[in-house]
């Protein structure tokens, strides 16, 4: 494949020197976030839950740490919950709470209810690759508890480590652990709560799709997001576009046409080789700037007439665009579209104003804790 490859790098504009990927964003900005921290238990909550080893850490470091899943096989066993602020990194902002595989519901130190009050998502993590008789017995007690206390939690299965099964296999399991799943939940009548089902690996990309589904839903803007998307690439002859959080690879948003793997995949790889041969060649001799910042931006021609185009939207956010090289041939009108579009997403999130978040016990469990708070925070709602 024929990469024709242009990078822009310009670091000077920014007065805090800062390298990837310790510290991704801005520094300047960074430091009207640090001055209003909201307390940290305040912050809204995805759980990631389930049996021992069925790879709830290993989730959390790849997708938001970076590590190779292949590193994955030294880690050790959770043996406290592990809480994981990812707010200083991402544009979203929330904790992810890593439980220990045998949380007891019964241990009266362990105050689930405190716990499932301030929660957006619980993510439940299903071996595929094991026997999961005794995580849907697990599955069940732990959804419907935590329903209970709180039902405006969604509730997300995340059928994992399928990158051993077979095509037929998984959809088999997928169906198998939906069914048993649902009628566990009838038998109980808790017909009103609602499981959502994915089938992920960190082998591949599928992680990160349905860590972006389970995210989206927490985003109350999402509509006005996707309408966004819709007006810039009607008007630019652009085929789809994703709205990045860079550092985790999570897309917040895309226009209303279906996802296909393949385009999310290319637009994930121009992320990293953008992100790449900034740190390379992108920073000042003496190694301080920023691998991503303002000024960032890319485009890739493939040998297929394909073009990739990424550029910068806030300090955490890049649009990535797929388009034909006919399209391409407009580049001023999709600039100046962009410029509009980047315009108004700035306006949708107050970009670098940190409003005081929500504080004290009434936060903790109020409806819109379910809502995440976001870096650069919205105006209207959480
Ligand atoms: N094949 C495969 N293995 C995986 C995947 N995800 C995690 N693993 C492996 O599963 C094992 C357990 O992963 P952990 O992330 O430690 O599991 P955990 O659920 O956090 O375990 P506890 O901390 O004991 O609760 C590790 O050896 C990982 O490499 C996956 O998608 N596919």
């Amino acid at each position: 494949m024929s990469i024709q490859y242009e990078v822009e790098q310009l670091a000077d504009s920014y007065g805090v020197a800062d390298s990837f990927p310790k510290d991704f964003g801005y520094g300047e900005e960074e430091a009207d976030i640090e001055d209003s921290p909201a307390p940290s238990d305040s912050k809204p909550r995805i759980l990631l839950m389930g049996l021992r080893r069925s790879g709830k850490s290993s989730i959390q470091k790849v997708v938001f740490h970076k590590m190779s899943p292949n590193e994955t096989l030294f880690l050790e066993s959770t043996n406290k919950i592990y809480k994981d602020d990812i707010s200083s990194s991402s544009f979203v902002n929330f904790q992810i709470w890593d439980f220990p595989g045998q949380v007891d519901f019964f241990d009266p130190t362990f105050d689930y209810e405190m716990i499932f009050r301030g929660t957006g998502a619980l993510i439940f993590v299903i071996d595929a690759q094991d026997d999961y008789v005794e995580a849907l017995g697990r599955l069940h007690l732990t959804v419907s508890r935590a329903y209970r206390v709180n039902p405006e939690i969604n509730f997300e299965v995340f059928i994992h480590k399928v990158d051993g099964l077979s095509d037929d296999h998984k959809i088999e399991t997928q169906r198998d652990i939906h069914q048993r799943a649902n009628d566990d939940l009838a038998d109980a009548s808790l017909e009103k709560l609602h499981l959502s089902f994915y089938l992920t690996s960190i082998y591949d990309h599928s992680i990160f799709e349905a860590f972006s589904k389970v995210v989206q839903k927490l985003i109350p803007q999402l509509p006005t997001l996707e309408n966004l998307l819709n007006i810039f690439i009607s008007n630019s002859g652009i085929e789809k576009a994703f709205l990045f959080d860079v550092v985790s690879k999570i897309y917040i948003a895309t226009d209303s046409s279906p996802v296909d793997m393949q385009s999310y995949e290319l637009c994930c790889d121009m992320i990293d080789v953008v992100i790449d041969v900034s740190c390379i060649y992108g920073l000042r001799e003496d190694g301080s700037g920023s691998a991503y910042d303002k000024e960032s931006m890319a485009i890739i021609k493939l040998n297929n007439t394909t073009v990739l185009y990424l550029k910068e939207v806030t300090k955490f956010l890049a649009l990535v665009c797929i388009l034909r090289e006919e399209s391409f041939e407009r580049k001023g009108l999709i600039d100046y579209n962009f410029h509009c579009f980047r315009k108004a997403i700035h306006e949708v999130f107050e970009v670098g104003v940190s409003t005081p978040r929500p504080v004290g016990p009434q936060a903790v469990g109020s409806p819109c804790n379910k809502a995440v708070a976001l870096n650069g925070t919205p105006r209207s709602t959480v």
